[in-house]
This record gives structure tokens, sequence and C-alpha cells, in this order.
């Protein structure tokens, strides 16, 4: 059979064209990207609106996704790409357990299906129900949301309730923040690409400002409850607005210093908000030194949110 990694193009649901990095094999192509160092491949899929995983592998005739069927899957697959290399670039990490596995996304999935999940082997995005949401790999930040859970459970695996849970959460706002902030597109706010089309400027989660979307911002907020793993989506609005501070003080890249080494070196399952304080501090001390600024802004950040 005539088989080769090609590269292609493909029009996401921005309307933006893309290069996508393909795979054509006898005469068709696919969503299969080769190109990734140390052969990470990044494969997306099609559920055909059921539940099935992975489903079926998203191909074209003439190597140009274009078609209006097609946008969910070419974002889904160019912003993995992009998060992959924000992981493999800036901290040496070669996919979500530095092991080189693959990158799996299957959009599509359900009927309006209004969420979006990591699966624990993978991306699904639900094409939402056109109101409340667009497709929602049509945003970076939750790509980048979606693809850290996967980086956390292979390193803190914090466990997904209470405090741990919403420190889970925060951590995948946090790079989700970052990796937008790297690709040019900078903002505060997680999904406001795919959130509520009819309202322009609305987003799921602000981190500037948690209240926004009723998120607290201190711990005097903290909401206690049950419902959501102990409101693990409420209660990241917490950490969120620390990061906030921090970042705002030195700056995203040092955060993005920081934040990886807690998380990968110090945060463990049972991990609350006060061992996130001591985890930042120790990976700034290890960093940048016991006095120094970056220090500082992690004491103060954490200080503003009641922590500490
Ligand atoms: O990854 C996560 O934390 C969320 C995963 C939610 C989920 C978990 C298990 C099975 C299905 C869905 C998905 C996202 C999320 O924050 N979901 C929130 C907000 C939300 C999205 N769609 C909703 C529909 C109803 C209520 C809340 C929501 C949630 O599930 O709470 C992350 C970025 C965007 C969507
Ligand atoms: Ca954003
Ligand atoms: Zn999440």
């Amino acid at each position: 059979t005539q088989e080769a990694a090609t590269t292609g193009t493909g029009k996401g649901s921005s309307g933006e064209t893309v290069t996508l990095q393909t795979y054509q094999s006898n005469g068709t192509y696919y969503l299969y990207d080769t190109s990734k160092p140390m052969d990470g491949i990044i494969r997306t899929y099609t559920a055909n609106q059921g539940s099935s995983l992975p489903g079926n592998y998203v191909t074209d005739a003439d190597n140009n996704f274009q078609s209006s069927n097609q946008a969910a899957a070419v974002d889904a697959h160019y912003f993995a790409g992009l998060t992959y290399d924000y992981y493999y670039d800036t901290h040496g990490r070669n996919s979500y357990d530095n092991n080189g596995s693959d990158l799996i996304s299957t959009v599509h999935y359900g009927s309006n299906f209004n969420n979006a999940f990591w699966n624990g082997s993978q991306m699904v995005y639900g094409d939402g129900d056109g109101s409340t949401f667009s497709p929602l790999s049509g945003s970076l930040d939750v790509v980048a949301h979606e693809l850290t859970h996967a980086v956390t459970d292979t390193t803190a695996n914090l466990v997904y309730q209470d405090q741990p849970g919403a420190l889970n959460e925060s951590m995948s706002d946090v790079f989700a923040v970052i990796v937008e902030a790297e690709n040019g597109d900078f903002d505060w706010q997680l999904g406001e690409d795919i959130y509520t089309p009819g309202t322009p400027g609305d987003a799921l989660r602000s981190l500037e400002n948690p209240e926004l979307y009723d998120q607290p911002s201190h711990m005097d907020d903290y909401y206690n409850t049950s419902a959501d793993n102990g409101g693990v989506h409420t209660n990241s609005g917490i950490p969120n607005k620390a990061f906030y501070y921090i970042a705002n003080d030195i700056g995203l890249d040092k955060s993005g210093d920081i934040y990886y080494r807690a998380l990968t070196s110090y945060l463990t399952s049972q991990s609350d908000f006060e061992d996130a304080r001591n985890a930042l501090l120790q990976s700034a001390e290890d960093l940048y030194g016991a006095n120094s600024t970056e220090y500082q802004a992690v004491s103060d950040g954490y200080a503003a949110v009641g922590i500490g």
C-alpha cells in the first residue's frame, strides 16, 4: 500500500485556515499527526453524534479539511498540537505522560452535548446545543484545560473532590490561560470562544474576576456543597484568583515554570489549598531563591485569597 505523512489544510470553527499534519494511506487523508518529537502521535476521531469512543477517523479525499462538519475536528487536532508543543517546548514534557503517549481526541460526541471531558485515556468534545455552547473543541483554552487534566492525572494525581479537586480544576484553567497566551491569544477567561455564541464577551469562567460567573475568589466564600464533587468548578475560583495575582506580579512565563514544578514535583493526590501554597513557595524558592520577588509574589497572591 502507498502511505506517507502529509501536510494538509483545514478550516476551524473560527473560519480561519490552518496547516494540519495529516497522513495519507491509499489515497485517503487522515487527521493523524506523526510530526511530533519522539513520535508523539496526535489522532482525531468523530463519534458521529454517538457515544462510542474513539469512533471513526476523520478523513478527507483531498487533504483540505474545509467542510463545516470537519471544523470541530480541525480545531481539536490543531489545538491538541499546540498544547503538545507548549508542554514539550516549555517544559520538555513529551505528551501528557512524558512518555510520548498518543493524544487522542473525539469530536461530535453525543447529541447537542454541552460539555467536554478527559475520560482517563482521551479528550472528548460535544457539539453544544448551539445556544449555551458551540462545539467545545473550538476554544484552545478548553483543549488545553482537558489535556492538562491528563498531565495532572499522571503527576500530582489530585483527587477530583473538594479542595484537591478544585486545585485540579484550577491547574487546568491556569495552563489553559498560559497555552492561549503562548499562542498570541491572552485573556483571563475560560471558554470565551465557545460559550453562548449569541452573547459576545462572556465566558464560562474568569480568573481575573471569578465572581463574574458565580465563583468565590476568597477562602471566606468557600462554597461547601456535595454537588460537582464538592464544587470543584466553583471553588477553583480561589486558586484561580491567586494565580491571577501572581501572574500579574511576575508574568505568565515565570508563573508557568513555578506552577509546572509544583504540579510535577510537590503536589500529591490529597493536596489542599494550603499545600498548594507551600508547593508553589518551595518551587519559587527552588527556581528563584527564598528572598526573590517571585517567592514574595506567591506569598502575596495566596495571602490575598485568604490562604497562608
Ligand atoms: O474538564 C472539565 O472540568 C469539565 C468536565 C465535565 C464532565 C466530567 C465528566 C463527564 C462529563 C463532563 C468540562 C469543562 C467544564 O468546566 N465544565 C463545567 C462547566 C459546564 C460546562 N458545561 C456545562 C453544562 C451544565 C453545567 C455546567 C457545565 C462543568 O462540567 O461543571 C472544562 C472546560 C469547559 C468544559
Ligand atoms: Ca481564554
Ligand atoms: Zn476540568
